[in-house]
């Protein structure tokens, strides 16, 4: 049994993003899609698209309204106004079950008194529902083909959400839609069921919507991010171009720390700040400014006359120490990721350097 479309995008998925947009029609679309509860609006004019055999991420805060747009996209809601397409087709009116879609949610939601076989086979046509197509399934998640006699509490929280992608993958639908399906694992079996989700949907050439609050899940694991914020789609692009250029400070600071200080864009390309010149990545108005920066940037070095700092506060992770430092005379505070070499420590004196290039907003 293989997985891979007719026509799949799998080997060229694996050639980068830029090559498949160019040449697939998108998997998904979403066109204006708004949605009310009552006179609470939640979606506000939604548009975006996957590419066939793409993963996309939808991240926001919490009560941006990530789940009710996957509920409009799998079918469970129906949008006041907008357009849901597959793969071309008009789907708004579809009922859920009549749409090619997968989904795997942040509790697997198996059936506790099926086997993991069963469970599988449920996903299947009924005339395939043979022990070679479910041992087909379990080998392309990685598990053995004995756990299909287990019982889903007889398994570990990462090997259950496995076992649910592959339930929603065995029709071969359109597109799975991921809902928060790492948020219940601990850390580190986040990362590799992570992995091994990813790896399952690349090599399948599957398209894929994953919807998180985690900026750090979203950036790796999706080939797209689309930024959701108060039912409105911010910003959408891939991983380094929304991290490198956000369109906002609120979007900058919900894709992962930012350092942002009162700047002079006295160039297009030029900012003035407390930490002294720092090179823009994209052209700004001259005049006040908000410069963003990322932690990562900061570098501490033996404390000078000139950028002279305090650390305010350190919290130590084993790899590397993050701290709070006010910088003397402006009072701006400014958080700096530091490796372990050299911990820093509450009330020691630094200097800082920027490394790098910066983003300017007016204002
Ligand atoms: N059935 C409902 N009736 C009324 N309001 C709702 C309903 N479901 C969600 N909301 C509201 O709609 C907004 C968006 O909720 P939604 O669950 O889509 O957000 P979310 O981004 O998925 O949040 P979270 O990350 O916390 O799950 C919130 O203000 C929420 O209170």
């Amino acid at each position: 049994m293989t997985l891979a479309r007719s026509g799949s995008t799998a080997p060229e998925s694996l050639q980068g993003p830029a090559a498949v947009e160019a040449s697939v029609a998108p998997a998904l679309e979403v066109h204006q899609v708004s949605l009310n509860y009552g006179a609470h609006q939640v979606l506000h004019q939604v548009s975006l698209s996957v590419a066939a055999g793409h993963t996309t991420a939808i991240v926001g805060p919490s009560g941006s309204g990530k789940t009710s747009l996957l509920r409009v996209i799998a079918g469970f809601l129906r949008p006041d106004s907008g357009e849901v397409a597959l793969h071309g087709k008009q789907v708004t009116k579809t009922a859920a079950h009549r749409r090619s879609i997968g989904l795997v949610s942040q509790d697997g939601a198996l059936f506790p008194h099926l086997s993991v076989g069963r469970n599988i086979a449920f996903g299947l046509p009924r005339r395939q529902r043979t022990a070679a197509a479910v041992s087909d399934l379990l080998d392309l998640v990685s598990l053995p083909a004995e756990y299909a006699r287990r019982r889903p509490d007889q398994l570990s929280g990462g090997q259950r959400q496995r076992v649910s992608l592959a339930r929603a993958m065995a029709r071969q639908p359109d597109i799975i839609l991921l809902d928060e399906p790492f948020s219940a694992l601990d850390a580190g079996l986040r990362e590799r069921t992570r992995k091994a989700v990813q790896k399952v949907l690349r090599s399948t050439g599957t398209t894929a919507l994953l919807v998180t609050h985690d900026q750090d899940e979203a950036l790796s694991f999706a080939q797209s991010v689309a930024v959701l914020q108060g039912g409105r789609v911010q910003q959408m692009g891939a991983p380094e171009r929304v991290y490198q250029y956000p369109v906002n400070v609120a979007t900058a600071e919900f894709l992962g720390e930012a350092v942002v200080l009162s700047a002079t864009v006295t160039a297009p390309h030029r900012a003035a700040c407390v930490l002294g010149e720092v090179t823009l990545r994209q052209a700004a108005a001259e005049g006040r400014a908000q410069l963003l920066l990322r932690p990562e940037q900061l570098m501490v070095v033996p404390a000078r006359e000139e950028n002279l700092g305090q650390v305010l506060d350190a919290d130590y992770f084993g790899h590397d120490t993050t701290a709070l430092i006010r910088i003397h005379g402006s009072g701006e505070t400014v958080r700096v990721r530091q490796l372990n070499s050299a911990p820093l420590r509450i009330g020691d004196a630094v200097g800082l350097e920027v490394t790098g290039t910066g983003v300017a907003f007016p204002g």
